[in-house]
């Protein structure tokens, strides 16, 4: 088969194997509930309700596939989804790693989405997938910031910490997820960093390292990070908010 008639299809990779140590003790963050429904299977439905998405790839706790598993068999989601569930490692950067390994053939187009942001809206996805197919290689949602940000030294815990520098607030963004990519220029980028040993905090930024560009589209409020116990407060407050409005 040619490149112009191979099938060009889109996969989320869904990192979801993080402990959630700044939630709290219990069990690992994907799997607690918002609304009564696991963060995991928001997630899930968040990326399966844009028609783009053709395939959820699920980065399970290490020891929790089976588990995650389950809770997808219980938990209604559309059928035109495919899933495929796989252990997650020991950071984000090697959760997607494995996401990504796992990807057919025949996905050109990935979406990377943190289990962590259960309520993105489906126009935000929509909005990045469209963006990829338009032909930019990486894709980030992100807001303007509300506060001032200070660079500072970081110094000694418990004392003061110098600022030194104070950069423009116009130019900068709050980047979420899902972040999109063209497959094969995401796949290089987690080459190249994992060849490096350097860390990264999302996958946009391994790919700016390449030199390539990353580009932003208008994010949501909605799709904020449920990372602290207020952030869940938060969530259950849009969740039920969407529930009394709309059919959720
Ligand atoms: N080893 C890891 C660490 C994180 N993640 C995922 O990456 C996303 C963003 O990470 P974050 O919000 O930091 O989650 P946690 O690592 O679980 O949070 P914390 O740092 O508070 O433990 C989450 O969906 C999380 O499950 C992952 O798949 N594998
Ligand atoms: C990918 C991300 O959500 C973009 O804002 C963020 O960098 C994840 O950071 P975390 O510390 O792993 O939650």
């Amino acid at each position: 088969m040619s490149d112009e008639t191979r099938p060009r299809r889109t996969a989320a990779v869904i990192p979801a194997a993080g402990r959630g140590v700044r939630l709290g003790p219990g069990a690992p963050k994907a799997l607690r509930a918002l609304g009564g429904t696991p963060m995991l299977i928001h997630a899930v439905r968040a990326m399966a309700r844009s028609r783009a998405v053709h395939l959820v790839v699920v980065v399970a706790p290490p020891d929790g596939a089976a588990e995650v598993r389950r809770l997808l068999d219980e938990h209604p989601l559309p059928d035109r989804t495919e899933l495929l569930v796989v252990p997650g490692g020991d950071t984000r950067q090697e959760s997607v790693a494995a996401g990504l390994a796992a990807l057919p053939d025949d996905i050109t187009c990935v979406l990377v989405h943190d289990a962590a942001r259960p309520l993105v809206p489906v126009d935000t996805v929509d909005a990045v997938v469209e963006a990829v197919r338009d032909g930019a290689p990486a894709v980030v949602p992100a807001l303007p910031l509300a506060d001032t940000v200070k660079e500072v030294e970081p110094g000694k815990p418990g004392e003061p910490e110098p600022v030194v520098a104070t950069p423009e607030r116009a130019r900068l963004r709050a980047v979420q997820t899902p972040q999109g990519f063209d497959l094969a220029t995401l796949r290089r980028a987690h080459e190249a960093v994992a060849v490096s040993g350097e860390g990264a905090t999302d996958d946009a930024g391994m790919v700016e390292r390449l030199g390539t560009t990353v580009v932003v589209v208008p994010g949501h409020e909605e799709a904020f990070k449920v990372t602290r116990p207020l952030d869940l407060v938060l969530a259950e407050a849009v969740l039920a908010r969407r529930r009394a409005t709309d059919a959720y």
